[in-house]
């Protein structure tokens, strides 16, 4: 049996419900063997970030190196990278283990307000990662930093799009989670086509992590050898039952439900 490989480069999250945690949960119910390089260690529960310790960057290389030198990726994806150092050297290691399908996940700000990223790495990543991206998906406030345009209309996100793909990947996904629509509308662009994924959007305070697991389901997608656009499509059921389904966990922004895609769908 052919086994399909995922790898994180991510944040550890304490509580479980965003970083590395909820990729390799999510990896694991879409079947797919999930690996991780960890770039920081985050203390974190549904309230919030007391602690972000981030790993040398020497440390972020070695497990990559280990990882691809021997049990080898089908696909990667990146969540939380925290400074520019981290992330000079997971582009090195991109290019040098020809990792190919990447998602990234840009990672700024946790939904509890904590920076994730410092300032001064937004640049770094239009320089260095994206260029090397199969996907970007960035949600609203991301988007908007790394292309400098207010993108409350559908036009104005239609246009983001197209300047997120100029910077040299190749298709995007901006994410529709922060507004108050009364749907949660996805736009995907691919260069060719704009098409949206919509879900019902759930008035619920579990939505930690959504972002990461979102991200984390086109990467096992990818590393099956499905299309982008089939990732993206179950990645938005996968993400759609895990906020349909919340777990009754923590006192502030509780985790989604990884299990509920199996159960439910
Ligand atoms: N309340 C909601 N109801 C339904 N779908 C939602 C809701 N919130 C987010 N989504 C969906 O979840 C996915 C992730 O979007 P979101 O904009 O929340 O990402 P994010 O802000 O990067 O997440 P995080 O930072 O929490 O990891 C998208 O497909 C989005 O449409
Ligand atoms: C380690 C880590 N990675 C990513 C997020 C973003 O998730 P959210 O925006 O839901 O807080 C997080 N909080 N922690």
């Amino acid at each position: 049996m052919t086994i399909a490989r995922a790898l994180t480069i991510a944040g550890s999250d304490s509580g479980g419900g965003a970083g590395i945690q909820a990729d390799l949960k999510t990896f694991q119910e879409l079947h797919v063997f999930g690996m991780s390089a960890i770039t920081a260690v985050t203390a974190q529960n549904t309230l919030g970030v007391t602690g972000i310790y981030e790993l040398p960057p020497e440390a972020v290389a070695r497990q990559i190196d280990a990882v691809a030198t021997d049990l080898g990726v089908d696909a990667a994806k990146t969540g939380m990278i925290a400074n520019i150092e981290i992330m000079e050297v997971i582009a090195e290691k991109v290019r040098e283990h020809r990792i190919h399908r990447l998602v990234i996940d840009p990672v700024m700000i946790a939904k509890s307000g904590h920076a994730l990223l410092k300032e001064d790495a937004r640049d770094a990543l239009k320089r260095l990662l994206i260029p090397l991206a199969t996907v970007i998906t960035p949600n609203l406030p991301e988007a908007e930093v790394l292309t400098g345009m207010s993108l409350s209309t559908m036009e104005q996100r239609k246009e983001a799009a197209k300047r997120l793909l100029d910077m040299g990947v190749h298709a995007v996904v901006i994410k529709g989670g922060h507004t108050d629509d009364e749907e949660a509308v996805d736009l995907f662009y691919d260069g060719r086509e704009f098409r949206t994924l919509s879900a019902p959007r759930f008035h619920t305070r579990h939505t930690h992590g959504t972002g990461c697991t979102f991200s984390a389901a086109i990467t096992a997608e990818l590393a099956k050898g499905e299309s982008l656009w089939e990732a993206v499509k179950t990645a938005k059921a996968f993400i759609t039952e895990a906020i349909r389904h919340p777990l009754d966990l923590g006192q502030g922004h509780g985790p989604t439900n990884h299990w509920a895609y199996r159960q439910f769908k």
